[in-house]
Parts: structure tokens; C-alpha cells; sequence
């Protein structure tokens, strides 16, 4: 229990309002243990996102929590979409959404955008002070000419780029849970890996990452757990060598069947698993 951040307990959402509401999420629990990476699986619909969002307390306005907590060692809990949940996640949850330019402003440099979230994160924190917490960080994360890129606005940076800003906006707080929706999608094989390399590192510094995937091929490159979903329920939750190796649910059989092979030609890969 000692290496757990937080636990997820029994969550349900629904969209729409009584009696024509319909329950996406059906009383789910996740473990989510400190410095891993827990990947969330499954087809598009079966509720990932909205229980990503939920525990990152952003819920869209047509959605209602009907039940669920997210109880912490020690005994302490927080009753979802309450304002302990919120103020909870406005200082110990980053969020990165798929495309980056859906999170970053057109019309601010890229340093006044990350100066922001410091800002933010600590209200006595000053401009200039901010701006060299900006730079460094994007030389630790690899981005050797910080100043340039501080100094663009994001359409001139490459989306690769663009998402390791925003994931740098959202470590800026250093939060306990990084939430990651589907942020390799949009990127090219070779940046999604440069990508991925990043998150295992902001892991090893003890973050904990939740990575809402739809693709097998990334769970098995970075995730240390994985739960998979199916109709807004979790079939299966295994450690990842365990779930590649066994997969006890039809169902991730199904999701690792339509995983390509390098091993097995594309056209005879039903015939060999
Ligand atoms: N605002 C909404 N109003 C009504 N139903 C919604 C809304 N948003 C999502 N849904 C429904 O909730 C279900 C779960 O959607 P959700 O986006 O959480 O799934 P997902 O697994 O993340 O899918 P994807 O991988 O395509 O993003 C789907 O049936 C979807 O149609």
C-alpha cells in the first residue's frame, strides 16, 4: 500500500439526466502506484476519457458523477467532483490532452505561456524567476536551444515540440499525477517515441502517469501496469509483462491480436497468436 499515490474507487458516470441518462463508466477502480506509469486501454466509446477527465476534475456540463472516490494511504478520501476533489486537483494533477494546440494559446510566446503555470503554481513566484525555471526545464527535457524556443510562439515549433511544451506546462506545477490523453496520437512514429522517452523519465522522477492509450504498441514500449476497458467497465488489470504474456480477458486477446507483428507477415497474424 506504501507505493500507492491513489486509488480510484468505484466510479460511475453518467451522460444526459435521469431517466434518459446513460452510464458510461460503471463502478470502476484503478491503483495507481507512485513513480509508475498505469496505462487505460480499450476501444474507441468505452469511457476512458471520461475517466480520465473526472479524476482530473474536468467534467463537461452534461455529465454527472454518480458515484466514486479516490482514497489515498492513510485513510484520507475525496469524494469525486466534490471541492476537496477540485482543489486536490488543481495543485497535484497535470493534464496533456492529444493535440498540443488545443492546449497552448496562439498568440503567446512559448516562455510567457510557461512562466504562466509557474506563476500559478506559486503566486510569490516573479516573472523573470519563472522564465529561467522555463529554460531549464526544457534543457533538462533535451531542448539544447531553450532561448529560441522560449521565444517562439507554437505554430513555429514542430508538434513533437509543441507537446513536450505542453508537457513541460504541466510538470510545471510539480504535480503528484500526470494525466496523459492519447499524446502521441497525432505525432509521427519517430516523435512519438522521443515522446514516450520523456514520459518513462518525468516516472523515474517519482511522478505517477496515467496514459489513456488506444494503442498496444505504446503500453508495451513505456507502461508498468495497464487496465483495460471495455463498455465503460475494466475487464482486466494486470502488470504489463503479465497482460502480453497471459491476457485473461477475450477481450485483450482481441486488443493484442490486432497489434502488428514484425515477427509474423500482416496477412498471417490472425493464423499465428
Ligand atoms: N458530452 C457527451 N455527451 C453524451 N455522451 C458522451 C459525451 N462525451 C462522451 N460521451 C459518450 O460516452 C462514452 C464514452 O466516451 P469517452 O470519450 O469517454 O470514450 P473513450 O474511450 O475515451 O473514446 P475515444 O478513445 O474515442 O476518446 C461514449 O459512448 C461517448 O459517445
Amino acid at each position: 500500500m506504501e507505493d500507492i499515490l491513489v486509488e480510484l474507487q468505484q466510479v460511475t458516470i453518467a451522460y444526459g439526466s435521469k431517466p434518459h441518462d446513460t452510464t458510461v463508466v460503471h463502478d470502476v477502480g484503478i491503483s495507481l502506484r507512485k513513480g509508475s506509469i498505469h496505462c487505460l486501454v480499450g476501444e474507441s466509446g468505452s469511457g476512458k476519457s471520461t475517466l480520465a477527465y473526472t479524476t482530473a476534475g474536468l467534467l463537461g456540463k452534461h455529465a454527472h458523477i454518480e458515484a466514486g472516490q479516490l482514497s489515498f494511504p492513510g485513510g484520507r478520501a475525496l469524494k469525486l467532483g466534490s471541492e476537496a476533489h477540485k482543489s486536490w486537483t488543481r495543485t497535484k494533477v497535470g493534464l496533456v490532452m492529444q493535440d498540443p494546440l488545443e492546449s497552448l494559446h496562439p498568440l503567446y510566446r512559448v516562455g510567457a505561456q510557461m512562466a504562466e503555470a509557474y506563476c500559478l503554481a506559486d503566486r510569490t513566484e516573479k516573472r523573470a524567476s519563472a522564465l529561467q525555471k522555463a529554460g531549464a526545464l526544457l534543457r533538462r527535457m533535451g531542448i539544447a536551444d531553450s532561448d529560441r524556443v522560449l521565444r517562439a510562439y507554437p505554430h513555429e515549433l514542430s508538434g513533437g515540440l509543441r507537446q513536450r511544451i505542453v508537457i513541460a506546462i504541466a510538470i510545471a506545477k510539480n504535480p503528484d499525477l500526470l494525466i496523459c490523453d492519447e499524446p502521441t496520437s497525432a505525432l509521427d512514429v519517430t516523435v512519438q517515441r522521443q515522446i514516450l522517452v520523456l514520459l518513462r523519465q518525468i516516472a523515474n522522477s517519482g511522478k505517477t502517469i496515467l496514459l489513456i492509450t488506444h494503442d498496444m504498441g505504446v503500453v508495451a514500449q513505456v507502461g508498468d501496469s495497464v487496465s483495460v476497458m471495455k463498455n465503460g467497465s475494466i475487464v482486466e488489470e494486470q502488470d504489463v509483462y503479465a497482460l502480453f504474456r497471459s491476457p485473461l480477458h477475450a477481450y485483450t486477446q482481441k486488443l493484442l491480436k490486432a497489434t502488428p507483428r514484425l515477427d509474423v507477415p500482416f496477412w498471417k497474424q490472425e493464423d499465428h497468436q
